[in-house]
């Protein structure tokens, strides 16, 4: 038995009070095209939280042996491991630019600075690169007043950069400033590096605590919910698509193309097409697809257009690279080591083009690509809300000389992740709801392949 508050009052919540009524037997088939069926008999456990703090001796190892598949959940603690006036916290921005970033910095600093009474907070800039000495990048005092209005602009004002600095030259620099708390915001790329930086620290049994916040629009990190940033990078591209929308339906057999960022997931197309209604193919990196053939893109899209006179397609820019790739093809990378992308964007434009050329029919694209402006401004008002407790819970566990751990949403729920289950990626599902619902809403073909992919070898980590 449970207590809930409601209505200001405690009232006692039973499981009984969790049945659903149903009008009576379900007899008829669903015509609803699905992998899975969700049935009455999967239920969500409500709030169950796992306290093992009377356990006596080696809880780590109680943790490790007998305790169910759970992560720590984020919070302040009773007993802190830094003692606040000696404290010295260093924070640093990596990789992408991501709405957000600055309120996370701000709010980190006032968390410090007000909840734990910490006066000695530095900004490291440009990056890792603000730690290797030959850069000549300054550092930064931070304090209540200096990042006071920070969050009402895009960007970082600690700017960031891409590239592998030396790991052994970074502890240096960590140690050399006496820094105990590392705060790393970043994204997959940030948070590799963030392991490695761990793994130095504990190498030379240095009480530096790290602790990462996960920061991109393309909401790739395992395990995290949500970055922070993803949800503003959704909102920002609606306006894209809607363009897109108007001008397709502005000119006969009109087509909007919109190429939107997601390099390794198509998360952002996804999230996007299911904001925006608008949207009647999603092309994503997860999902491969054939131009060619009866069932591929342009005969669907030769389809949709006899049928409905305009169509939006929106493509991640990591979809279909395969399609533009042939063995001499070269693979560059930037300097983090992220393989640079062909653009997806203007190659259909062109296939699509000569396509219909070649058909005989008349058509008219238009191509918009609002490329940085969905990721380079402020944060939306629920990704600051998300900003400010990452940045609070962040806080809570460096005082409490937590490391080598990563604060983010999981589930609902903040809590504490290790850093080195979280850079393996986070990909759509093929097979999973969410890209079903793409497909109800789109109403695009289930596949535009002509013939069906092998079964993946690998299982999906499930959460
Ligand atoms: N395996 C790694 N070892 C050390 N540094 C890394 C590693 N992977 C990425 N980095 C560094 O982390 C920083 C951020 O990575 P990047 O991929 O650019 O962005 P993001 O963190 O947003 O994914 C860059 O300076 C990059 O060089
Ligand atoms: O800033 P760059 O180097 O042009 O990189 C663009 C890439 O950065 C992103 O905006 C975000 O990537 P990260 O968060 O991993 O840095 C991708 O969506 C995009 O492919
Ligand atoms: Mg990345």
């Amino acid at each position: 038995m449970r207590h809930g508050r409601i209505n200001g009052f405690m009232k006692k919540v039973q499981q009984e009070d969790y049945i659903i009524q149903n009008l009576g037997e379900c007899a008829i088939q669903s015509p609803v095209i699905v992998n899975d069926f969700t049935p009455d008999s999967k239920r969500l456990l409500l709030k169950q939280y796992l306290d093992y703090s009377n356990t006596g001796k080696n809880k780590d190892e109680k943790v490790k042996r007998e305790i169910p598949l759970s992560v720590e959940v984020a919070g302040p603690r009773e007993k802190i491991f830094f003692d606040p006036s000696k404290t010295k916290a260093a924070i640093v921005t990596c990789g992408g630019l991501c709405p957000g970033i600055n309120d996370v910095i701000r709010a980190i600093v006032m968390q410090l600075y007000h909840r734990y009474g910490v006066r000695n907070i530095i900004g490291i800039k440009y990056g890792f690169q603000g730690l290797i000495p030959s850069y000549g990048h300054e550092i930064v005092e931070l304090t209540p007043e200096s990042v006071e209005n920070i969050h009402r602009e895009g960007g970082s004002i600690l700017s960031s950069s891409r590239g592998q600095q030396n790991i052994g030259e970074m502890v240096d620099a960590l140690s050399r400033m006496n820094v105990n708390i590392f705060f790393c915001i970043g994204g997959d790329g940030t948070m590799r590096a963030a392991e490695r930086i761990t793994e130095e620290i504990t190498r030379r049994k240095l009480s530096i605590s790290l602790i990462g916040i996960p920061k991109t629009i393309d909401n790739d990190l395992n395990f995290v919910q949500k970055t922070f940033g993803f949800d503003t990078a959704i909102a920002e591209s609606e306006n894209a698509i809607s363009c897109a929308h108007v001008e397709a339906k502005g000119a006969p057999m009109g087509i909007g193309l919109v190429k939107i960022m997601g390099r390794l997931s198509g998360q952002i197309a996804v999230g996007a097409a299911l904001a925006q209604n608008d949207v009647n193919f999603v092309l994503i990196p997860e999902v491969p697809f054939d131009l060619e053939g009866e069932n591929g893109l342009f005969k669907a899209l030769e389809k949709r257009l006899i049928r409905r006179k305009h169509c939006v397609i929106l493509v991640a820019e990591g979809a279909g690279q395969e399609l533009m790739r042939t063995n001499n093809t070269p693979q560059e990378t930037d300097a983090s080591g992220n393989i640079r992308l062909l653009d997806i964007g203007y190659f259909l434009k062109v296939r699509i083009e000569d396509y219909f050329k070649k058909a005989g029919i008349q058509i008219n694209l238009k191509y918009i690509d609002p490329s940085y402006m969905i990721r380079s401004v402020r944060a939306s008002a629920s990704d600051s809300i998300y900003c400010s407790a990452l940045g609070q819970y962040a806080v809570h566990a460096g005082m409490a000389g937590k490391t080598g751990m990563l604060v983010g949403l999981l589930k609902d729920e903040y809590v504490h992740l290790p850093i080195r289950v979280v850079t393996s990626g986070k990909q759509i599902d093929p097979e999973g709801n969410l890209w079903m619902r793409v497909l109800e809403s789109t109403g695009q073909p289930p596949s535009l392949l002509n013939k069906p992919l092998d079964p993946p070898v690998e299982e999906h980590v499930v959460i």
